[in-house]
């Protein structure tokens, strides 16, 4: 058991061969879970292609590992759109122009509504950085440590209206140290995070295999 995890998945396990999930990613922050997909998906862990970027923020640091990946991105910025559902029209424009068929929400910080979840029904997963139901929403990590909690985590879950309530799919528990800061916890909960969004889309990639 490493250090950094008190439950700490086993890498995803190579699956049988199968037609690759078509992912769209969303994302606003540094992009170290886009840039873990991308790796996984080029020394062939993961049956999936990363069909585009799309990110939130012009200066987010995922648009930059998007171009070394040599993937596709489109930045669609909140402030350009007068509602929810004028933005997330613009992303379900975007993610069928690419042929998306798995969305993935990895730092996507702006709640979605049902004009993006109606067109990819039970087809958007999120990551979080808590053990949902713990600590759900913003500042997650924050939370955890204004807690005292000592063990927190990372979930990811299919996404559904009520934010960071869907069906969860993958966990992974994390240590919280009497020194942690939010930074040095994140970072610790990242390192878990990375796997647990490859074992999801592993399980997602095969159960979609099985329905084909
Ligand atoms: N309908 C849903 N939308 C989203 C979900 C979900 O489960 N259902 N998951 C979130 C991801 N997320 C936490 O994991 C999260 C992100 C953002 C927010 C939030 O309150 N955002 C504010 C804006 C904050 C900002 O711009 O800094 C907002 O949208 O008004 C809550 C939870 C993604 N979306
Ligand atoms: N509420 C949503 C939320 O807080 N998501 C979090 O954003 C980070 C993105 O990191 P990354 O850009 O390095 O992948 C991740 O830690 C993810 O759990």
């Amino acid at each position: 058991m490493s250090a950094d995890a008190l439950v700490s998945p086993a890498a995803p396990a190579l699956i049988a061969p199968c037609s690759p999930l078509r992912l769209g990613v969303l994302a606003s922050g540094s992009g170290t879970n886009f840039a873990a997909l991308a790796a996984a998906i080029a020394n062939g862990e993961l049956p999936a292609t990363l069909q585009v970027l799309i990110y939130n923020n012009p200066k987010a640091l995922v648009a930059e590992r998007a171009q070394q990946w040599q993937i596709p991105s489109v930045l669609l910025n909140h402030r350009h759109y007068n509602s929810r559902e004028s933005l997330d029209a613009a992303i379900v424009e975007t993610l069928k122009t690419y042929d998306v068929e798995w969305v993935v929400m990895a730092g996507w910080m702006r709640i979605v509504t049902p004009v993006l979840l109606n067109a990819y029904p039970q087809r958007v997963i999120n990551l979080h950085p808590s053990l949902l139901p713990s600590f759900r929403g913003l500042h997650a990590v924050e939370q955890a440590l204004a807690a005292g909690v000592k063990i927190t985590g990372c979930t990811v879950h299919l996404v559904e209206e009520a934010v960071d309530s869907g069906p969860i799919l993958v966990q992974a528990a994390v240590p919280v140290l009497a020194e942690d800061t939010p930074a040095t916890l994140h970072a610790r909960i990242q390192r878990q995070e990375h796997h647990i969004l490859k074992q999801a889309i592993a399980h997602l990639a095969a159960a979609h295999s099985l329905s084909r």
